[in-house]
């Protein structure tokens, strides 16, 4: 039996720039993700530090500043998406941290195509339209972060009303 999991997506700045919000939750909604939470942002520098706590332990500053100063640059939506081994799929579904590695198929292999060495030739930045969380640790602590639990519901599918 495979554990029912929660997890968290950002749809970063170029994604509502480019405006491929539609297209990409789709991609969630037909994988049989369900939408559990969903809001609109503008992270400011104490929020962009929380949610991104780590990043430059394991990347380092310039990294950091970056992302950061990126993902303040204009709103970002998150969704919290809940289902059956929801952190791996969701991850699998988005393709690899660089486009340009992605498979065709996943969400940035398809709408996104930067490179590593484009990232470091240009201020650090990958435009890479969404953030999944990493583990089911993450996952805890980023849902945590960007919704109280009254923001979070429950409600049946269509799939789990009249076929499971
Ligand atoms: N080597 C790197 N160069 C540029 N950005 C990176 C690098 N490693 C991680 N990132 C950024 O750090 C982010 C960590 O989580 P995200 O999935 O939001 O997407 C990642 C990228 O935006």
């Amino acid at each position: 039996m495979s554990a029912v999991e929660r997890t968290l997506v950002l749809l970063k700045p170029d994604a509502l720039a480019r405006g491929l919000v539609g297209r990409i939750v789709q991609r969630f909604e037909e994988a049989g993700l369900k939408v559990i939470g969903v809001k609109m942002k503008l992270m400011d520098a104490d929020f962009a530090r929380r949610h991104y706590f780590d990043l430059e332990e394991r990347f380092g500053a310039s990294v950091y500043n970056a992302t950061a100063t990126f993902m303040q640059q204009a709103p970002v939506i998150a969704l919290v998406l809940e289902g059956a081994e929801a952190v791996a799929n969701v991850r699998r579904l988005a393709g690899k941290t660089f486009p340009n590695e992605s498979a065709p198929g996943t969400i940035r292999g398809d709408f996104a195509h930067t490179s590593k060495a484009y990232s470091e030739a240009n201020h650090q930045v990958v435009a890479n339209l969404i953030h999944a969380s990493g583990n089911t640790e993450e996952a805890k602590y980023e849902v945590e972060l960007w919704f109280d639990s009254s923001e979070l519901f429950e409600y049946k599918t269509l799939a789990e009303r009249f076929v499971f």
